[in-house]
């Protein structure tokens, strides 16, 4: 039987997070854990499937492992959502920001694989949510925010526990985190 781990895929904005988690779940059947948010959907986005997209007051209903605010916004990803992607598979994915990723290196311990995703030219983020059809005035505001410029660097908490790839280029990084599952499958005893 295989250990459970759960890949926490954390960076800022537009680094990639969900394009690895997208990868992770086809190539490795990894289910991700649907977090909760209260910020409106974007084109293409569909409840349930990108979140469990909530109002502030059906957002309080939930048991979370831990909540944040983005830009704004609230997010939060639940016991239950976890547990659930468990039950289809020791493992799974889960897409944070970096004050998240924290608190589940904290509360998981060596269940928790953190995957810390950057790139090279921070211009290149702009780019590339403009590419992703981002609304033009909502991108503006979330570059601005404090969230914004803190993800822009690994947290302390994370040093020594986060691997950390450059994703410039989306060969080079799927090769990356193919090394790291094979690193991190572990069997129990
Ligand atoms: N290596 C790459 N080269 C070029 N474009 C990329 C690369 N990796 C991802 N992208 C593209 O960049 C955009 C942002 O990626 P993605 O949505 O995965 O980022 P994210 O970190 O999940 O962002 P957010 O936190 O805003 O949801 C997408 O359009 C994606 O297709
Ligand atoms: N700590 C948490 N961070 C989360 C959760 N769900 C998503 N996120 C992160 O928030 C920002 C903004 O997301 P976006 O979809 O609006 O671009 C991004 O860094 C996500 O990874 C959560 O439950 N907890």
């Amino acid at each position: 039987m295989m250990k459970r781990k759960v890949f926490v895929l954390t960076g800022n904005t537009g680094t990639g997070k969900t394009t690895v988690a997208n990868y992770l779940q086809d190539f490795y059947e990894m289910p991700r854990v649907i977090t909760h948010t209260t910020r409106l959907p974007r084109d293409g986005e569909m409840d349930q499937v990108d979140y469990y997209f909530e109002s502030t007051e059906s957002f309080q209903h939930n048991h979370y492992l831990e909540t944040v605010t983005y830009d704004g916004q609230q997010y939060g990803s639940s016991w239950e959502g976890l547990e659930r992607a468990w039950e289809k598979n020791p493992l799974i994915t889960i897409v944070l920001d970096t004050a998240g990723a924290v608190t589940y290196a904290d509360a998981l311990g060596s269940e928790a694989v953190i995957i810390y995703l950057t790139v090279s030219q921070p211009n290149e983020l702009m780019h590339r949510l403009e590419r992703r059809g981002d609304n033009v005035d909502e991108m503006k505001q979330r570059l601005a925010s404090s969230e914004f410029q803190r993800d822009n660097v690994l947290p302390v908490e994370l040093q020594g526990k986060a691997t950390i790839i450059v994703n410039d280029d989306w060969e080079a990084t799927r090769d990356r985190i193919n090394e790291i599952v094979q690193a991190k499958i572990e069997v129990e005893e």
